[in-house]
């Protein structure tokens, strides 16, 4: 039901003929892979080898497929929580309103609370974060030295004056803003009271503007309800904040039994969509699908990556941070013609809170999984050696909680590609310590030697060998290699006119078989 319901879907748009080699192509053979279209790369030259035959197939798109069949609909509207969560966040009202933002980002000068980023990065990341959400412009911006970030009312005397100060000559000069980002983990409401009576303008904190763009951009039911999920624990931790610091309830009885009942409600229908996203999993090793995960820091090019691996039309890099929400499969050739699925995923990014990083954490599950993970880097970022760190160190975390790591290797299957080598001067480029390969997903530049150490990797972690194989013309040996077996390329054997000769990629335990079954039996 939920594959043809999807392929119905993706069909649609292309011509009878297109049709027709799909249903004959595909049915029975890829599980839930949608509309295949040939195109040429715009320098194919750089693709021996890999002619651009692909499929798309987009996991967490369709409702059926992430739900699975006959799960009930859980109702993300309601009145009563919107009321609460506006409150919690503040901004959701004028999410759609064009707003110009003073962004501070506060940071620790010296001692072990001092973070591992500079300030200045930080800071470009705060502003990044704002230029993510439409019609939201940075007014001005600004870092602010602080001897603690815990303090209760985050700024001492001295500094808040400063900074009035600076607000209000800005406004005096012109510059009208609309409210104040604080790039700070999650503010306490105490702290933004205070702040937002001192300033007179609304505050948010780097929790409540992630929370934005990700209800922004999550497409699929799986991302609403997980941004839905991530914005809770945040509710609860500003109640918790009104109640010990000012004695008065946040929220009623009913809303907090309200609260309570959606968050158990988002558990159950989280765990029913991950158990059949298992279950896809569970099919689509069945089918036996190499499967490379492709993941990184958010806006280092990830989805600009198989765009160029894959050909996929339809995916949209953006320079966006958090664009992708959803992990979505995309299947492409290697060189050798065997067919893999690259997996987006979501971007990481440091500084973000726990309580939203795990409710994407089920996502990454897919990725952790792969037989093979290139871990995308943006080389141009000045800032590209920490954000490696910060993916590695996550990844790492995330094999460790989930339990992957004892059923799989750790990250010994990652290949790292430095991205955006265009931006870089064009003049002796090094390539940077830690990195494979350099390559330009707008360019194309390395594309093909990427692959190919790709299709490498592959093959030695599946077990899979390149054979070619002579075999009777038209012979059972040939449909058992169809089924059995990628073939890659058939052709006249030229020294006897009764055989052919096949080209395939088979596992180990393949090949056994089929010299059991056709070698050893007709000896026997
Ligand atoms: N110049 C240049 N720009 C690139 C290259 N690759 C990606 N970009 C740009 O970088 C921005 C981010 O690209 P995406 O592919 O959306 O990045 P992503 O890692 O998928 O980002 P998230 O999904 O937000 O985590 C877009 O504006 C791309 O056009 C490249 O090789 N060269
Ligand atoms: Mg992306």
């Amino acid at each position: 039901m939920a594959t043809s319901l999807m392929v119905r879907q993706c069909l649609r748009g292309t011509t009878p003929i297109m049709r027709g080699m799909f249903w004959s192509r595909t049915i029975g053979k890829l599980e839930g892979v949608s509309a295949s279209l040939r195109c040429k790369y715009t320098d194919a030259s750089k693709f021996k080898g890999f002619k651009g035959k692909h499929k798309a197939m987009a996991f967490g798109d369709d409702e059926e497929q992430d739900r699975g069949p006959g799960s009930e609909r859980f109702d993300l509207e309601d009145a009563e929580y919107d009321a609460v969560v506006n409150s919690a966040m503040r901004v959701q009202k004028r999410l759609q309103n064009e707003q110009n933002v003073l962004v501070i980002q506060p940071y620790v000068k010296w001692g072990p609370k001092k973070s591992g980023s500079q300030p200045e990065y930080q800071l470009q990341e705060a502003e990044a974060l704002v230029r993510s959400l439409p019609k939201w412009r940075v007014e001005h911006s600004l870092k602010v030295p602080l001897e603690s970030l815990e303090k209760k009312q985050l700024f001492g005397a001295g500094k808040l004056e400063e900074l009035k100060t600076i607000l209000s000559d800005l406004q005096t000069s012109g510059k009208l803003i609309t409210c104040i980002f604080i790039s700070k983990g999650t503010l306490t409401l105490g702290q933004k009271q205070f702040l937002e009576q001192q300033f007179k303008l609304p505050v948010m904190d780097r929790y409540s503007v992630v929370i934005q763009i990700l209800r922004l951009h999550a497409i699929s039911t799986e991302a609403k309800l997980q941004v839905a999920m991530a914005e809770i624990p945040y509710i609860w931790s500003q109640m918790k904040d009104q109640e010990g610091s000012k004695g008065r309830i946040y929220l009623t009885e009913s809303q907090k039994q309200m609260l309570r009942l959606r968050e158990r409600k988002l558990k159950n229908e989280l765990a029913t969509i991950r158990s059949h996203r298992e279950l896809l999993r569970n099919k689509r090793k069945q089918k036996a699908y190499p499967i490379v995960a492709v993941v990184g820091y958010t806006n280092a090019g990830k989805t600009s990556l198989i765009k160029a691996l894959t050909e996929e039309k339809s995916l949209e890099p953006k320079d966006q941070l958090f664009a992708t929400l959803d992990v979505t499969a995309h299947a492409g050739l290697l060189p050798c013609k065997l067919e893999v699925l690259f997996m987006d995923t979501v971007g990481f990014m440091a500084d973000i809170p726990t309580g939203l990083i795990e409710c994407f954490v089920a996502t990454l599950e897919d990725a952790m999984l792969a037989d093979v993970i290139v871990h995308v880097q943006d080389v141009s970022h000045e800032n590209f050696l920490q954000q490696k760190k910060h993916v590695e160190t996550t990844l790492a975390s995330l094999l460790k909680s989930s339990g992957v790591a004892q059923s799989h290797p750790p990250l010994d299957n990652v290949i790292n590609v430095g991205n955006k080598v265009d931006l870089l001067a064009t003049q002796g480029i090094k390539t940077p310590t830690g990195i494979q390969h350099l390559v330009s997903s707008k360019t194309l530049h390395g594309m093909h030697e990427l692959l190919e150490e790709i299709e490498r990797k592959i093959l030695e972690v599946t077990g899979r060998r390149k054979i070619i194989i002579r075999v009777p013309m038209g012979g059972s040996e040939v449909a058992w290699l169809y089924k059995n077996a990628a073939v890659t390329e058939t052709a006249a054997d030229p020294e006897d006119s009764q055989r052919m000769l096949v080209s395939a990629v088979i596992t180990e335990a393949k090949l056994q078989q089929f010299r059991h079954q056709f070698v050893i039996s007709r000896k026997g």
